[in-house]
């Protein structure tokens, strides 16, 4: 039922963005009126043979098949000599990251939101054995609700999983279990629970404004191969015991996605509670 799609059936708006490999527009359907932003990629910086195409591939084959709504759709791809085509959903509100730098960190209650909507996602994502393990603020976009959308799958792969591409920029967001070097007592395979720690690391940076092992390149590596972190005092205990529960160094220890939605801090913020409900009916609640 895929459609057959191609560069004419577009019209290309504004740029939105840019990534490691190639950028993003705004475009709209010819025929249908259709919104949606369109990622363009050069096959040329696309090395054949070397771990990003195989990245894209994966990408494309993850995404397309993925319906949940804090996950970026994919509604398409398609590809002409020179460049690959990717039909994305459109984030109305752009990137989480630029609204983390401009607010610096966010109040408990948007923070318990935010984390509420990655686990919902997270759990979709972990019933299909995909892990994402490159959940950080800017692989995350928001949508014109405020809601969160989780994009960039490139890296992305099912579980169970033994890395083998390199891993290159920020190491803030990698599990022990990812930046311990080959064959130190472990075989560095990994499953889902990897993005739990980064559930964990996201947290912190809500609440902190900066990430927790956030140091020099050799420095970080150590800070998370001990689970070296401080919380600062003005996060709140409820906040700072999920956050401890999560950022646990054994990876059968972290708090299983459910527990994260049960836990006391999300509910607090999140569950419009018997009180919050009668407070909106007594206000003749919309
Ligand atoms: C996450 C990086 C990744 N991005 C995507 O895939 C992306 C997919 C996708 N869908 N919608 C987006 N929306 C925006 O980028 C956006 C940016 C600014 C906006 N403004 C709203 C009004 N505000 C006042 C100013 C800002 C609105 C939407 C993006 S980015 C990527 C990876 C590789 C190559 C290109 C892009």
């Amino acid at each position: 039922q895929p459609r057959q799609f191609h560069l004419g059936m577009f019209e290309i708006g504004r740029p939105l963005g840019k990534g490691k490999f190639g950028r993003v527009y705004l475009a709209r359907e010819r025929s249908s009126g259709f919104i949606c932003a369109l990622k363009v990629l050069y096959k040329s910086e696309l090395q054949h043979g070397s771990g990003v195409e195989k990245q894209v591939r994966r990408e494309v084959e993850i995404q397309s098949n993925l319906r949940h709504p804090n996950i970026l759709k994919m509604y398409g791809h398609f590809h002409d000599s020179k460049r690959v085509f990717l039909i994305l959903e459109f984030a109305g509100r752009g990137e989480l990251y630029k609204h983390l730098r401009k607010e610096s960190r966010f109040p408990e209650w948007k923070a318990a939101q935010y984390v509420a909507q990655m686990a919902s996602a997270l759990r979709y994502l972990h019933r299909k054995h995909v892990i994402h393990r490159d959940i950080k603020p800017e692989n995350i976009l928001v949508g014109i609700h405020g809601e969160l959308k989780i994009s960039d799958f490139g890296w992305s792969v099912h579980a169970p999983n033994h890395r083998r591409t390199t891993l290159c920029g920020t190491l803030d967001y990698l599990p022990p279990e990812m930046v311990r070097p080959h064959g130190s007592g472990n075989d560095n395979s990994y499953d889902e629970k990897v993005d739990l720690w980064s559930l964990g690391v996201l947290t912190y940076e809500f609440l902190v404004g900066e990430a927790p092992f956030e140091d020099t390149m050799v420095m970080t590596h150590r800070r998370i191969a001990r689970a070296d972190m401080t919380i600062p005092s003005f996060v709140s205990p409820e906040a700072r015991d999920l956050i401890k529960k999560l950022l646990v160094l054994d990876p059968t220890k972290r708090l299983p996605l459910d527990a994260v939605q049960q836990h006391p801090w999300i509910i607090k913020h999140c569950v419009k509670g018997e009180r919050a409900t009668n407070r909106d009916k007594a206000k003749g609640g919309e």
